[in-house]
């Protein structure tokens, strides 16, 4: 169904390709899931089967790809529409309608289909990915996670051959992963639907692939086959295959229930031992304190009620189902909502009534969409803006994308970026103030286990100096290893906080992996269970 043949992409002044020596076979009716580091080239090779590139991004791509017989490069995205439907990493730049409704009949009108069956699958779109009470709403007012779900519903509703995704699970709570993962499994089960998915969360998706396909990084040739193969030499996998590399295990499980299988002799040698205690809660001077806060965002009131202490030295992660209120309790925070009732106290101020600039010495916001922070030309330029703004010393915010992501170009324009280098900048560019409060909004989009390794390092050690951390995140992996505590969100009020281990290992939706495959023993990752052990990890 989708073919390449010793295909390479070169961006316009690029000093090496961004994909090299691609040969590729993917059959009709399966679900294809590409891997790989960030900025390896998982978004150009979906590219390359959609058309975007290189008809839309410019650069030259040698070689060929054909999608159900037609070639990429003489067929643009528009001639190539009623076979191939796609969802790209930023929704809300590709929508082409005002709201919910329109936006899910958008495609099939362009192809001319019935009234009678637009309609039905626009009702059928709504039920599936939990959407009829937006139905009327303007796209610009939804959450992220509800907008991913809108971009994902618009291609599902034309019943396209081939679906591309870029990261379709990014912004989505993990049910609402759980059910577009069902619903993709349904199309390529019952309909023969040919999936291409990347993906760097792992844990949620390598279960359903047929193949996995791994770009490297390094300009190697892609590595092909059973996700079980692959996931043994892979840099990046998830943590049950970590687990199951560090206990020696073969084949490695792929998910729980592979691992629940296995996990009995893990389970007997780690009877009698705790993970370390994690630090107190309730430590450390007080950052913010927000107190019977309610906000309404247009006439819907989001947040209701809520109280929340801050402190010094403490990493907290807030969970919750899409649209809950996390960003919005965020953005509260820095001033840029205004509260309809109760209080916020930010080092003495009121944010939304303080100056910014006061503001944005006590707290600092990594956006959802880092794009919302960057003004600058390049790379470079926005690192020297940033140094300059917070009083850093020249060259401060370049090393900090340097030690996160190495390989970030300088010369750039953050647009080009892939989206994990673009994250990677918008969070050098804030932590170059270091602000004493330090929030996140889903600040793992688009990074790779290494690149969130190093994230996790950075943040620890901001929090060991005494910062304060808030992070707005749907990856559980990421909580379990960093948060000291864990606040979740629903419809607008706080329904639990306390200590991660506390908090997760009792819901089956925050839980992480390990904690799923050694539950009820508390262990929440890889890491804990092989220090204890004295595995390698
Ligand atoms: N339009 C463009 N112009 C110039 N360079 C680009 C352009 N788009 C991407 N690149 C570069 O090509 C490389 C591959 O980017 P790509 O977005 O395909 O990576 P990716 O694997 O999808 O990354 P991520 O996981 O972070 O989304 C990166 O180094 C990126 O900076
Ligand atoms: N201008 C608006 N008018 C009406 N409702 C709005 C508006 N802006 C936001 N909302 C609603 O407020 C709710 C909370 O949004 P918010 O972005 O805070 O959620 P979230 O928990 O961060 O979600 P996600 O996990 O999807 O990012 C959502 O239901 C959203 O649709």
């Amino acid at each position: 169904m989708i073919t390449f043949e010793d295909v390479t992409v070169t961006y316009a002044d690029a000093e090496r390709p961004a994909l090299a020596g691609v040969d590729l076979h993917i059959p009709e009716g399966e679900l294809v899931l590409l891997v790989g580091p960030s900025g390896s080239g998982k978004s150009t090779l979906l590219g390359a089967v959609n058309g975007l590139v290189p008809h839309f991004t410019g650069g030259e791509l040698r070689g060929r790809v054909t999608v159900a017989g037609r070639d990429t490069r003489t067929h643009r995205p528009r001639d190539l529409a009623d076979v191939v439907g796609s969802v790209g990493q930023d929704p809300l730049a590709h929508f082409v309608t005002d709201t919910v409704e329109d936006e899910l009949a958008y495609g099939m009108e362009s192809l001319g289909l019935p009234g009678d069956v637009m309609r039905r699958r626009v009702e059928e779109t709504l039920d599936l990915l939990g959407l009829a009470d937006l139905r009327d709403r303007p796209l610009s007012t939804l959450s992220g996670g509800q907008q991913q779900r809108v971009a994902i519903g618009s291609v599902l509703t034309v019943h396209p051959r081939v679906l591309v995704l870029d990261e379709p699970t990014s912004a989505l709570d993990p049910g609402a992963a759980e059910e577009v993962l069902a619903v993709l499994q349904r199309l390529v089960h019952d309909l023969g639907t040919t999936v291409l998915l990347a993906e760097h969360r792992l844990e949620r998706v390598v279960q359903y692939a047929d193949q996995v396909v791994l770009l490297d990084g390094g300009g190697a040739p892609p590595v092909v086959g059973a996700p079980a193969e692959v996931m043994a030499v892979s840099p990046v996998h998830p943590p049950v295959v970590s687990l199951g590399r560090a206990a020696g295990w073969s084949p490695l499980p792929l998910s729980i229930r592979d691992a629940r299988r296995r996990a009995a002799p893990l389970r007997e040698r780690l009877d009698g031992r705790t993970p370390p205690a994690p630090a107190p809660v309730t430590d450390g001077r007080t950052l913010a304190r927000v107190s019977g806060l309610q906000v309404r965002r247009g006439p819907v009131p989001v947040l209701r009620g809520l109280d929340l202490d801050l402190r010094a030295g403490q990493v907290t992660a807030l969970m919750g189902r899409n649209g809950a209120g996390k960003s919005t309790l965020l953005g509260t925070l820095v001033g840029l909502h205004a509260p309809a009732a109760g209080r916020i106290d930010v080092g003495g101020l009121e944010p939304a009534k303080a100056r910014p600039a006061q503001v944005l010495r006590h707290v600092g916001l990594v956006p959802q969409e880092p794009r919302d922070l960057l003004y600058c030309d390049t790379v470079a330029a926005e690192c020297a803006a940033a140094d300059r703004d917070s009083g850093a010393a020249s060259g401060s915010c370049r090393a900090l994308v340097s030690r996160l992501l190495p390989g970030v170009p300088d010369g750039l324009h953050p647009r080009d970026l892939s989206e994990g280098q673009r994250l990677t900048l918008a969070l050098a560019v804030v932590l170059t103030a270091r602000p004493g409060l330090v929030l996140l909004d889903e600040p793992t989009r688009g990074l790779d286990y290494a690149a969130k390794a190093r994230l996790v390092e950075l943040l620890r050690e901001l929090a060991a100096a005494g910062h304060g951390i808030l992070l707005a995140t749907h990856d559980v992996e990421l909580a379990a290893e960093l948060a000291h505590r864990t606040v979740i969100l629903a419809e607008g009020e706080v329904v639990a906080d306390g200590p991660t281990a506390e908090v997760v290992v009792s819901s089956p939706a925050f839980a992480p992996q390990v904690a799923k495959v050694l539950a009820p023993a508390p262990w929440l990752t890889v890491r804990q269970v092989a220090d204890a052990l004295g595995l390698p990890a």
